[in-house]
């Protein structure tokens, strides 16, 4: 074993002497012939940000349910406080034991007003019953903290954007004064500017004492606020990384086990080209709301073109209309040689070979009642015909190709899309949209929830099928790609296109300035 890494289960050190709040100790989950996880070991001290990664279906989220009291083990114990627990039997046993969870699909009930979702199922978990006036004066505390322009509090939460909901589905989590809070991908629905209000709150609480668990997939997120690491691979604890020189690498080896050790995707260069490539895609005089200036743009077969911008500035809907599903006034155009087609809707869009990859997998992609290859098969079933009648094992074929391509990992693909982990859910539907062999692919942020391999993969997946004259139009949260991937980046602000910026020109600092409207001022900023 590596010298910076040692035993998963660590007593504090005498360096470091913050008491351990929770043990976790050789806890063990099956699901059928599937062990989700297996004698996973580590613990949590007061005041640490404590980070748990792992590769897509390495039993993080599992974990997780085991601690908040949704699934029960079927071996090990958690220590809590001092006090031993062989299972918690329901989320609120965990949460009197005082672990609190913000889990990674948002949940929220979109037709109650924020309050009641703040305080959603805290009455009976608390031994006095808090007042309406008390409820109303902590929600609106929390929420200034973790947004700039905090929604009403009798405003629907289904008429909040994404991060919005997400945001209160952690304001609920802190208004239970958590010991331990556990983040599971929570951040991954969050914008650039609500994640920096919520490390501030992070920090303050790891301050006060509080052992905060982060499961994550972005090393950026770990640089920034993480104190120790600890691995998963195949349900088990790798080991423990407490030395803050570590790098993403190692952490890569050790989740993938160093067989499987996949290189940087480096951005294929030269692809100067691309300038003098067709258009495929003309935008004309697109208004994403009333009195903004429209937006003129053109997309070249085989460009990588990123959507940028703080959350709900209209990226979204610039890139819906590109779908045919936006409510923009203007024309979008799929162009070729000697004619153009107007999308007006999803079926233009369709048959002008536009396929359009959601955001969020559980509303708008997944159909959770169908099978793993079911979901797969959906918009290209026709293709699976012999004869007359569906042949399930010309799907599988099909499948298989993206299954490698996008290391999947799905066991038996008549199994529900809901026993696969959320990052695989993820890849099934981005390869349910590259079988429709598209000519304009566009993604809305498809990242999200998948881990560092599986990204790196997607991104010489991307590199290949832009090399081979696709056109790539990518709404994305990371800035890293951005600044890495993209062939040119278009920055929304209110609803307007304010910024573009060519791969040559695009630095960290210049992009998250035109975020808030500033321009850089230092030319020369660093990647
Ligand atoms: N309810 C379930 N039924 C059957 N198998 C399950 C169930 N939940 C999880 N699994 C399996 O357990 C394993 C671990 O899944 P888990 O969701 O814990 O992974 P994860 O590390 O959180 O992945 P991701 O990063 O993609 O969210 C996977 O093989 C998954 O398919």
């Amino acid at each position: 074993m590596d010298a910076k890494l040692r035993a998963p289960v660590a007593q504090a050190s005498s360096r470091d002497p913050n008491p351990t709040l929770l043990e976790v100790r050789s806890l063990s989950k099956r699901f059928g012939p599937t062990i989700a996880v297996r004698e996973a070991s580590f613990d949590i001290r007061a005041g640490e940000v404590h980070a748990l990664v792992g590769e897509n279906g390495s039993g993080k989220s599992t974990l997780v349910k085991l601690l908040s009291g949704v699934h029960t083990p079927n071996a090990g114990e958690v220590v809590v406080d001092g006090k031993r627990y062989q299972s918690f039997t329901s989320p609120r046993m965990s949460q009197t034991a005082g672990i609190v969870t913000v889990f990674q699909e948002v949940l929220s009930v979109g037709s109650r007003t924020v309050l009641d979702n703040l305080w959603l199922g805290a009455d009976g978990s608390f031994t006095t019953i808090v007042r309406k006036g008390e409820k109303i004066e902590r929600a609106k505390r929390v929420l200034d903290q973790l947004l700039e322009h905090p929604p009403q509090l009798d405003t629907r939460v289904e008429d909040l954007s994404l991060s919005d909901r997400q945001v209160c589905s952690i304001a609920r989590a802190l208004l239970r004064n958590p010991r331990v809070l556990i983040l599971d991908e929570a951040t991954s629905a969050l914008d650039y500017d609500s994640r920096s209000r919520l490390f501030r709150v992070v920090k303050k609480l790891r301050d006060e004492g509080v052992g905060i668990m982060l499961i994550t997939h972005r090393m950026d997120e770990i640089e920034e606020i993480g104190d120790r690491i600890t691995v998963l691979r195949s349900g088990a604890t790798v080991g423990t990384v407490d030395d803050e020189n570590w790098t993403t690498d190692q952490l890569v080896s050790m989740m993938a086990g160093d067989d499987h050790f996949a290189p940087t995707a480096a951005r294929v260069e030269g692809r100067e080209h691309i300038l003098d490539a067709p258009v495929v895609l003309e935008v004309r005089g697109l208004t994403l709301a009333p009195g903004r200036t429209p937006v003129n743009t053109q997309i070249r077969a085989g460009e990588l073109v990123g959507l940028a911008g703080l959350e709900g500035q209209g990226q979204d809907d610039f890139l819906k209309s590109l779908a045919g599903l936006g409510t923009a006034a203007g024309e979008v155009v799929r162009k070729y040689e000697d004619r153009g087609a107007a999308i007006s809707n999803h079926e233009t869009a369709h048959a002008e070979r536009i396929a359009y990859v959601p955001r969020e997998r559980r509303g708008e992609s997944l159909f959770e009642w169908m099978s793993i290859l079911d979901n797969f098969s959906i918009p290209t079933v026709r293709e699976d015909v012999r004869g007359g009648f569906l042949s399930p094992r010309a799907a599988a074929e099909r499948f298989s190709d993206y299954v490698s391509r996008l290391s999947i990992k799905t066991g038996n693909t008549s199994n529900a899309i809901t026993t696969l982990s959320g990052g695989n859910q993820q890849k099934v539907i981005i390869a349910r949209w590259l079988a429709t062999k598209p000519d304009v692919l566009l993604l809305n942020d498809p990242t999200r929830g998948i881990d560092i391999n599986a990204k790196r993969d997607l991104y010489r997946l991307l590199g290949e099928l832009t090399a081979a004259g696709m056109a790539v139009v990518m709404l994305s949260t990371e800035v890293d790609e951005h600044i890495e991937l993209m062939d040119r980046v278009l920055v929304f602000d209110d609803f307007e296109c304010t910024r573009e910026f060519s791969h040559a020109e695009v630095t960290r600092q210049k992009l998250v300035a035109s975020f808030f409207g500033k321009e850089s001022r230092d030319e020369h900023g660093s990647r």
